[in-house]
């Protein structure tokens, strides 16, 4: 399948700071992409310079293999940048016509808002009095403007409220059905799980994982059996299960971590020690990205 992104590895330095260090991956037509890591871990540099709005200091970026730069790959892109600036003199309206006229194919007007979700109101509304959520949805509007195959958004989300949010990943999802390839930071992990097939993870400038929500979860994080606690069964007895590796209360609840919880529920039923509310849990991203980035820190 065709690459709509390759980066070969890519270097960039401020004075004398590697923000990117030797970064490779490619991203094909129709993929869901989540960049993620900690502040400062190079996720908006590496966006920047497959925008082409930042120059890497060594390797190479092609984008539908040509430079970013080109005009025939800027036609074909749009993106929604962590501070959207507008022309406040304007309306909304005339803002996204201008952008639309741009583009060689553009989405019509009525399909930018109602993707977006920009009401009535907002519409005829001068860019400078819109408030934090609307400028976001704008910012939205412009970026879909083009039609564009290819989607860049550098955390979305923040300062929406819930149900612009729910709208955002609800029109994510339909552009993804549309074959669109779709890139995004975000800090709301749950956010990466849930809409993201593949999720890279950055940590001081390098990639520290690649792989689905699903892969990384069950690479990083351990499955727990957990129950009502009560006092016929102790940490200690517990802790005698063969292929336990750790067991502590918390909350009135007996935790039981294990790389293998089908054989911890069988023993726990075998021994009949009359236990209730059994939950099998796996960790959530946030746990995964939490080990991952500390990990790296002792190193
Ligand atoms: N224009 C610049 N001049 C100097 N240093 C920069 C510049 N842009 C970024 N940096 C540095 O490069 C590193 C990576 O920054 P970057 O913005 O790519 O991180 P990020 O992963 O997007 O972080 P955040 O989650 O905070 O947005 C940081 O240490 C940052 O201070």
């Amino acid at each position: 399948m065709e690459n709509t992104i390759l980066l070969k590895d890519i270097t960039k330095t401020f004075k004398n700071k590697k923000a990117v260090d030797a970064v490779s991956f490619s991203i094909k037509k129709g993929e869901v992409v989540a960049i993620l890591g900690p502040n400062g871990a190079g996720k908006t540099t590496t966006i920047m310079m497959m925008l082409g709005l930042l120059e890497p200091t060594s390797g190479a970026v092609e984008v539908f293999g040509m430079q970013p730069k080109d005009k025939r790959v800027r036609e074909r892109i749009g993106a929604m940048l962590q501070e959207v600036s507008v022309i406040d003199a304007l309306s909304v309206k005339e803002i996204i016509q201008l952008f639309r006229s741009y583009y060689p194919n553009p989405m019509t007007f009525e399909e930018l808002v109602s993707l977006t979700g920009l009401g009535e109101g907002d519409i005829k509304k001068r860019a400078n009095k819109l408030s934090g959520g609307q400028k976001r949805r704008l910012g939205f509007a412009l970026a879909l403007a083009g039609d564009p195959d290819l989607l860049f958004f550098d955390e979305p989300t923040v300062g929406m409220d819930i149900s612009s949010r729910k709208l955002f990943w609800e029109t994510i999802n339909k552009l993804k059905k549309r074959g669109k390839t779709i890139i995004f930071t975000t800090h709301y992990l749950q956010e990466a799980d849930d809409v993201a097939e593949r999720i890279i993870l950055f940590h001081n400038g390098s990639i520290v994982e690649d792989g689905t929500p699903k892969e990384i979860k069950e690479k990083l994080t351990k499955q727990s059996v957990s129950f009502n606690a009560h006092s016929a069964v102790s940490v200690g007895d517990l802790r005698k299960i063969p292929g336990v590796s750790d067991v502590y209360e918390k909350e009135g609840r007996m935790y039981i971590i294990s790389e293998n919880t089908d054989d911890i529920l069988a023993i726990l039923f075998e021994k009949k020690l009359g236990i209730s509310g059994i939950q099998v849990e796996r960790g959530r991203l946030d746990d995964a990205f939490e080990q991952l980035t500390e990990n790296k820190e002792a190193i």
